[in-house]
């Protein structure tokens, strides 16, 4: 776990959600009262498959739509101008088809910055990613662990204040999945406020100060990472953290 002293003061702008609702043919796929991310460097949101853990980021996020409820970025409405400061990494990323470098030069062009400025960001990001040697190659044709470190470079690269991350690290193999981990921490290191979704509860704890559990929709338990592993408090909390199947 990230030690919180080795934190920059965390002045990055807070994600809040109330009463958040998303049904779907009469079913309630989300139903969460009240979240809020902003003082916490990194937070893991567990929970089994269709606990609605994306559906909650990306409604944070401003990707989606609740039926009912609001998300507020800093107390405003999310906004174009926000989405400079709120990222997302989908859990399957799109890239275009041009090389590495191409496509986290578009995405800073695309945020504002002028030629010169995004080669050089890019470049920076590319190397922070140790991907320095497939600049030039196509998007495509990198592997699988290699183009979930570019879309990761690609959105930390816009420097978001926070970055919301699902499944960053699903099917990479260990050496992949440590990059990306390293990743994770220098970012939280650097201010960076991190919300991960991972089924990996031994990821959840070596990154994460606070976990969220999810299931049918519901934060069903929020707390420090110690103590939801150590005391969880609700009997489901007390399965998953045993890794028993919560239905
Ligand atoms: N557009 C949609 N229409 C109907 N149901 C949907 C829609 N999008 C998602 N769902 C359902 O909402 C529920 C929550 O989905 P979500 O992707 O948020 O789950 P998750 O917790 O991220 O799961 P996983 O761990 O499998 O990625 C699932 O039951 C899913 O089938």
């Amino acid at each position: 776990m990230l030690d919180r002293t080795d934190t920059k003061a965390l002045s990055a702008t807070p994600v809040s959600g109330d009463n958040l609702k998303i049904e779907r043919s009469g079913r309630l796929l989300l139903d969460v009262e009240r979240i809020v991310f902003g003082g916490d460097a990194v937070t893991a949101i567990l929970g089994p498959n269709g606990a609605g853990k994306s559906m909650l980021i990306k409604t944070l996020a401003g990707l989606q739509k609740p039926d009912r409820g609001d998300v507020s970025w800093n107390g405003s409405t999310p906004s174009r101008d926000g989405y400079r400061k709120v990222g997302m990494l989908l859990q399957h990323p799109v890239l275009f088809r041009r090389s590495a470098i191409a496509n986290v030069i578009y995405a800073l062009k695309q945020a504002g910055h002028g030629t010169r400025d995004a080669q050089a960001l890019a470049h920076e990001a590319l190397d922070h990613a140790g991907l320095s040697a497939i600049a030039d190659t196509s998007a495509r044709l990198l592997s699988g662990g290699e183009k979930q470190r570019l879309a990761m470079a690609r959105a930390l690269a816009l420097k978001p204040e926070i970055l919301f991350l699902d499944e960053p690290t699903a099917s990479l193999d260990p050496a992949s999945t440590l990059r990306i981990e390293e990743m994770i921490g220098a970012a939280a290191k650097a201010g960076t406020i991190i919300v991960l979704v991972t089924h990996d509860m031994a990821q959840a704890r070596r990154l994460s100060e606070r976990v969220l559990l999810m299931h049918r929709g519901r934060i069903i338990e929020a707390g420090r990472t110690a103590d939801f592993f150590d005391r969880p408090k609700t009997p489901e909390a007390r399965a998953f953290a045993a890794g028993e199947i919560l239905l």
